[in-house]
């Protein structure tokens, strides 16, 4: 069985004379979180729209657990479960009877049980008796998903799930989703909240004016080893001093903070033999910060923007 769970190939959707997206290519694989991240307007919800069959796309291929979204729709539709506009509940009847009413409304003869299993999973069984209007803008996103996954999806999408979630909200929202993934499921989100996307997923795509412009894995991002010049911060006993050494002994660049932090730009590898200088040279080193390339940092260099995209 294939590890890729959705493959877009070459999606591309043109208004009029407008491309709104062009030549989208990626894959899913199976129980991974990827993100597609991007500015408002880059093209997010119209790929999603076309994944999950709300619109139709001009050009370029969608197969999901290997059916094709063309030759085999329904089959690949039975593989889905979203979240692409705000979930719709009837707010007078408990979580339990939305979820009774979705399960009937469905293709596949689920058992009653699958109702409990999935609001454990989403930890929204203790409430399940209680009237959705009582229920937290948190517990009607987890109620949502627990609906969208019912008929046990190969992956799942949601486009923009955390608008509106209190940090505390996108916190258990986050390992909700984990814990999906342990069971097996993809997930395909989107975001324009790179912090959020930071957390959350396990590989991202760039979008930018409706073009993927970038895809890399979140260990990629924060991979220690490779070659590139980063601030590192050196606490001593003399900042003075250890300016003074590294300047004759590297000619390097070297910035006081205060009077005993300096910080200089190096590589990961030139961390150890720059506190091996320094404290050969008499410095006390009590403390060194390598500063970790973040996901903003990786966005604006792919992207060259100065960020409509929220950095929180
Ligand atoms: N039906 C449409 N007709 C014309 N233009 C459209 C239509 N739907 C979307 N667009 C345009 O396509 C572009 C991409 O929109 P889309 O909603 O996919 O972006 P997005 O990345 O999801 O952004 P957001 O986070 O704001 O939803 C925007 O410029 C939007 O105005």
């Amino acid at each position: 069985m294939s590890n890729i769970i959705l493959s877009v190939k070459d999606l591309t959707k043109k208004i009029k004379s407008k491309t709104i997206v062009d030549h989208v290519s990626f894959e899913v694989k199976k129980g991974e979180i990827f993100g597609l991240l991007g500015p408002n307007g880059a093209g997010k919800t119209t790929i999603i729209r076309m994944i999950v069959g709300l619109i139709n796309k001009t050009a370029g291929e969608v197969s999901i657990n290997g059916y094709n979204l063309d030759s085999k729709y329904t089959q690949a539709m039975n593989q889905i479960g979203a979240i692409v506009e705000n979930p719709e509940f009837y707010n007078y009847m408990s979580g339990y009877k939305n979820l009774l009413h979705y399960k009937r409304m469905s293709e596949k003869d689920l058992p009653n049980d699958r109702i409990y299993e999935v609001a454990k999973l989403l930890k929204i069984d203790h409430a399940l008796k209680q009237k959705v209007k009582t229920y937290s803008l948190g517990m009607r996103q987890r109620l949502g998903v627990a609906q969208a996954i019912l008929h046990s999806p190969s992956v799942l999408i949601l486009d923009e799930p955390t608008n509106g979630l209190d940090p505390q909200g996108i916190r258990e929202f986050r390992e909700n989703l984990r814990e999906l993934t342990k069971h097996g499921v993809s997930i395909l989100i989107s975001s324009h909240l790179l912090s959020e996307m930071e957390l959350m997923c396990d590989r991202y795509a760039i979008i930018e004016q409706g073009k993927l412009i970038h895809i890399e894995s979140m260990n990629e991002t924060t991979n220690l080893e490779e070659d590139l010049l980063r601030e590192v911060t050196f606490t001593t006993d003399d900042s003075e001093q250890a300016q003074k050494v590294i300047k004759e002994a590297k000619n390097i660049p070297v910035n006081v903070l205060s009077p005993t932090q300096i910080s200089v730009s190096i590589t990961y590898n030139e961390i150890a033999d720059m506190n091996k200088l320094l404290v050969e040279n008499d410095r006390k080193v009590f403390e060194i910060v390598f500063v970790k390339k973040t996901l903003e940092d990786r966005f604006l260099e792919l992207t060259n923007q100065s960020t409509e995209v929220n950095p929180l």
